[in-house]
């Protein structure tokens, strides 16, 4: 031990650590993390500065606060910073994450992300489900028009339009019946729950014991089953020509097609469709969820919209895509509302490939990283009243989400950023724009006030968005 404990010493004594909080044996500072991770690393950062060193278990995890800090892990670093670390529950539910967002860097990873990127998820593709967004978001406001001013569940309503847009794009149909809904909060829970198998592997069996590798193996068997059947479906259905093809039909053509020297398998395919109903629906609804709250609670931010969206309405019965991009306020308000609060606060963890220098200081192979882009959204040093939800501040400023700003990176950055910005950010400025053109909205009870959020992968609103509302002559 004392050979050990000599040896470990001299291979780190000469390298210039990032600072670290104290921590306790075998479980590092796991015990600090608390219900709220990103707080308490906020806090915890004002003590040993924007890039700390922390450990989890056995995991050392590198934390960034700051805009430089993270401009350097996903901008001049992004290639030794763009893997991710191996856990436990994901590879369960990805077919051995043979997804995209957990899969680890490599020539798979670059394929699959290609994909996505140039064929699902591109700015042509978005467009041309333009008439999936525009039913759902009439199904909506008829529904609240029906309710006829009494109290409406709006998180409720908004859960149900992300599941079936992203339904009806990738799989062609809606599937509304309670079970798929259940499976999919089943898989994001399970998701958000924390595997002591992942930062200590001496005692997985704990996953074991609680039940939670079962709990995921259950899930990812049921939702297997699902995909199975979508799978058949698509193989034996007729062609409908292009316009008539969802995200499944262009995934099969590439398993056909053997020219692009990289062959789709079944279980990629399947793993790829998981990963866009878990990282596609629950961040969208929420950054939806977040924004309605926030014009409720600041009545002159709604009035301003209103006006705006009146303005550009001019009484036509409804807002279509074509006129989003007149309304500059719609995209204020949707921004600050990410800016206030990050559906995926501490975004996905990434891991090092390589010894690297960063600010200084030594970081080496395998370390884990966590970019805490919810303090780096609310701090002073780069938000005027940063704790106030003011949209006007994003008028006169370029700042946008878009990878660019470190300063505001709620889709992440660099090689590992999040390929559905499009796909989502069309989604909440429609609904958004039609919610408030169409209705004036009052929250119901105390509880709508109420900002608490929940634990998860996802950070949620913890109480359900409750409001009447009143269509507008
Ligand atoms: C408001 C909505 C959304 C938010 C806030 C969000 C946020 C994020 C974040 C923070 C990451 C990790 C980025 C990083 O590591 O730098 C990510 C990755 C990803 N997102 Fe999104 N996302 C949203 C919507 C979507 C949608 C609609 C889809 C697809 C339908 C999607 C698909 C993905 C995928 C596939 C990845 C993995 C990328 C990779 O690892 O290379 N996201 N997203």
């Amino acid at each position: 031990l004392l050979l050990l404990k000599s040896w470990f010493s001299s291979s780190t004594s000469h390298k210039n650590l990032p600072p670290s909080p104290p921590k306790l044996p075998l479980i590092g500072n796991l015990h600090q993390l608390g219900s709220s991770p990103h707080r308490a690393l906020q806090a915890m950062a004002q003590t040993y500065g924007p890039l700390m060193l922390i450990q989890l278990g056995t995991v050392p995890v590198l934390v960034a606060s700051s805009v430089n800090a993270a401009k350097e892990i996903m901008k001049t670093h992004d290639l030794i910073f763009a893997s991710r670390p191996h856990s436990n529950i994901p590879n369960r539910i990805f077919y051995a994450c043979k997804d995209i967002a957990f899969s680890q860097y490599g020539e798979y990873w670059r394929q699959v992300k290609s994909i996505a990127v140039l064929h699902l998820l591109s700015n042509k593709r978005v467009q041309s489900y333009q008439h999936v967004r525009d039913d759902e978001m009439s199904l909506m406001m008829d529904k609240i028009l029906r309710a006829d001013g009494l109290v409406v569940n709006l998180s409720e309503l908004l859960i149900s339009l992300t599941n079936n847009v992203v339904c009806r794009v990738a799989l062609g149909r809606r599937y509304e019946g309670r079970e798929f809904k259940k499976l999919l909060e089943r898989t994001m829970e399970l998701l958000g729950c924390f595997s002591v198998g992942s930062y200590i592997p001496s005692l997985r069996w704990v996953d074991q014991l609680s039940g939670l590798e079962r709990k995921a193996d259950r899930v990812a068997k049921e939702f297997d089953e699902f995909l199975e059947g979508v799978l058949d479906e698509h193989c034996d259905k007729k062609d409908d020509g292009v316009e008539g093809r969802d995200l499944v039909d262009i995934l099969l053509e590439f398993q056909r097609d053997n020219s692009k020297g990289f062959r789709l398998e079944r279980d990629m395919i399947k793993a790829i469709i998981v990963d866009l109903f878990t990282a596609g629906t629950d961040t969208t609804f929420t950054s939806l969820e977040w924004a309605i709250t926030e014009l409720l609670r600041n009545p002159r931010a709604m009035k301003e919209l209103q006006q705006e969206v009146l303005e550009v309405g001019q009484g036509r019965s409804v807002i279509a895509e074509d006129d989003l991009d007149k309304m500059p306020y719609l995209k204020a308000v949707l921004k600050e509302a990410l800016r206030l609060h990050i559906p995926l606060p501490l975004l996905v963890p990434r891991e090092s490939t390589q010894d690297v220098k960063l600010l200084g200081y030594d970081i080496q192979s395998g370390t884990q990283v966590l970019i805490n882009a919810w303090a780096i959204a609310r701090d002073p040093s780069n938000w005027e009243e940063p704790e106030e939800f003011r949209p006007e501040r994003f008028l006169k400023s370029s700042i946008d989400y878009k990878g660019f700003h470190f300063e505001l990176l709620p889709f992440g950055a660099g090689r590992r950023g999040c390929p559905g910005i499009q796909f989502a950010m069309v989604v909440n400025e429609l609904v958004l724009a039609n919610l408030v053109y169409k209705f004036d909205l009052a929250l119901v009870g105390e509880e709508g006030l109420d900002m608490s959020e929940t634990n998860g992968i996802t950070v949620h609103k913890k109480c359900p968005l409750l409001v009447s509302a009143t269509p507008r002559s």
